[in-house]
């Protein structure tokens, strides 16, 4: 009797070899499907094959870890083996895992898309609207609900609509003008001096600066505090007075607690829990010193005539129309909690990765003793000339923003990769994960300040956008990159700048350099 196949000239060992591909395909597909780790998502697959012919993707399609009912995918930051502050490796995986668009899920199933397609995050930065809507910080809003004496709306970085766009209208056109930064340059100049001041004398018999990132942030405090309020307020003496050390403490208590109400479990919405009344305590330590501060120079204002170039920030929020004066406060300290601890990140990124790489290091240098006398500040024409001085920063932000992503509302249905997402869906383009990508930037992973001068980075400006983009984006651009080309400048006419261990990152809502960081800075001259 013939076996099947034997008509056709089979033999048993064909059949076996047909049965064995076949075991093989059925297991390989099993493992992509047990990768996407749950069968609501085998289900949700196999409903994508069908649904392909017949209508387009849409949100649901989008591909993301097994969301549990209610709490969605935040148990991979518990149970999921993701710590609060790895989140951005947490992102890197999921990429990597899912492609270039995700589908995580936050409290009551609420969907949240993350795109690292370039493409995809310039069309959604691009969409010109009036109004664009970034995510509140949810936690910081019910704070400020349930302050009516202090706040009379949720501030510039929370408001959305009209609301928001009055006080973009009255709060920052001194601060986003490039008058009032050319009249700041002396000041700033002198920031920097102190800065390295205080650098110099707290480096041990080595040269090592310990804790740097704690220099950093009293850095982006004085600075911000200065251009805010008007006034140098001595965060960078030797020994930082204790209102402060509070300060700095509390902004960092705020950026933790934010991080650790968005990202776990909310249960802070029933009760007070550990994280919130952290929140509490620091923005109620904020608000308290902020205020006291500018109560001070209210009365002290009162008794000068004319207006100093440095007070015109302070002035121009102090003289907005239509704004009481706790709206005015309530600005003040967004402005400087937005400043301090991003731009202290930053400086310890972008002396890092100087640091790391002392043949740019020497380029910089060569390039101001071309430009600028020995000693002598530096002026709006030499910083203007400083072009390979400015391609480090710009390449510093590609390679290591504390921004790692901008976030957006859709206002209008929007194609991404193919899903169709409705008005409303809130996506989050990472553009610095996008950065890191061989398709977007040749050689993405080093750093290369060389790129921006021939013009191979700037072809893709919604990827390397560190201060954000369009009508929302930071108000502080201007200041800090005057402020970082300044620092940069002077640190690397002083020092030699080394770093002797790699740079550990963590995730504090913002990306962050996990501390200790020790710097080593050897005399120039
Ligand atoms: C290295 C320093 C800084 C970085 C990297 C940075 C980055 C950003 C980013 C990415 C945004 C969101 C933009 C968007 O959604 O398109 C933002 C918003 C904002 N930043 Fe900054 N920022 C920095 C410093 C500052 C400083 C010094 C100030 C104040 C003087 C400031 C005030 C603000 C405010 C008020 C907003 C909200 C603007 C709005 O929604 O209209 N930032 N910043």
């Amino acid at each position: 009797m013939l076996l099947p196949g034997e008509r056709m000239g089979w033999t048993l060992t064909d059949l076996s070899l047909v049965l064995l591909v076949a075991v093989i395909l059925i297991i390989a597909e099993y493992k992509s499907w047990s990768s996407h780790w749950s069968f609501i998502n085998i289900y949700r697959i196999l409903g994508k094959g069908t649904k392909v012919l017949k209508e387009p993707k849409t949100i649901k399609d989008v591909p993301g870890p097994v969301a549990l009912p209610v709490f969605g995918t935040r148990w991979l930051y518990s149970v999921g083996g993701y710590k609060m502050n790895k989140i951005h490796e947490l992102y890197a995986d999921l990429f990597r895992k899912y492609g270039e668009t995700v589908r995580e899920e936050a409290l009551w199933n609420f969907p949240v898309i993350n795109i690292r397609n370039r493409d995809d995050i310039e069309r959604v930065l691009k969409q010109s609207s009036k109004f664009p809507i970034r995510p509140p910080n949810e936690v910081t809003s019910y704070y400020r609900r349930t302050r009516p004496d202090k706040y009379t709306n949720l501030g510039l970085v929370n408001e959305q609509g009209q609301t928001w766009h009055d006080l973009r209208t009255k709060l920052t056109p001194a601060l986003t003008s490039s008058k009032t930064m050319t009249q700041f340059l002396p000041e700033l100049n002198q920031v920097a001096d102190d800065f390295n001041t205080l650098i110099t004398n707290s480096r041990d018999e080595n040269g090592v600066v310990h804790n740097f990132e704690e220099y950093a942030n009293r850095m982006g405090l004085e600075s911000t505090c200065t251009l805010i309020l008007g006034e140098r307020l001595g965060f960078l003496e030797q020994n930082i007075s204790p209102v402060a050390s509070r300060l700095a403490d509390a902004v960092k208590g705020q950026f933790i607690a934010s991080r650790d109400t968005f990202y776990g479990l909310p249960f802070w919405k029933i009760l007070p829990t550990p994280a919130y009344k952290r929140l509490v305590e620091s923005e109620d330590t904020i608000y308290e010193i902020i205020s006291e501060m500018v109560d001070k120079t209210l009365k002290a204002e009162t008794n000068k005539c004319a207006v100093d170039p440095v007070q015109s920030v302070f002035m121009s929020i102090l003289q907005a129309e239509g704004m009481e004066l706790c709206d005015k406060k309530a600005a003040i300290i967004d402005f400087i909690a937005a400043g301090i601890k991003t731009l202290g990140n930053t400086l310890v990124f972008l002396l890092y990765l100087v640091a790391k790489h002392p043949e740019v290091q020497e380029k910089i240098y060569e390039e101001l003793e071309g430009l600028v006398t020995d000693g002598c500040p530096l002026s709006t024409s030499t910083l203007r000339h400083a072009t390979y001085l400015k391609a480090c920063i710009a390449e510093a932000f590609r390679v290591l923003p504390t921004a790692p992503c901008v976030a957006r509302i859709l206002e209008s249905e929007t194609e991404l990769s193919s899903y169709l997402l409705p008005a409303g869906s809130v996506v989050l383009c990472h553009t610095w994960l996008a950065s890191q990508e061989e398709c977007n930037f040749v050689d993405a992973k080093s750093f290369k300040p060389e790129r921006w001068l021939d013009n191979s980075a700037v072809r893709y400006p919604f990827l390397v956008c560190p201060f954000g983009v369009g009508k929302r984006m930071c108000p502080g651009k201007r200041f800090v990159e005057l402020e970082l080309q300044v620092v940069l400048a002077q640190t690397v006419r002083k020092f030699h700048i080394d770093f002797d261990e790699e740079l550990d990152l963590q995730f504090e809502f913002l990306l962050a350099p996990k501390s200790p960081t020790n710097i080593i800075l050897r005399d120039r001259h």
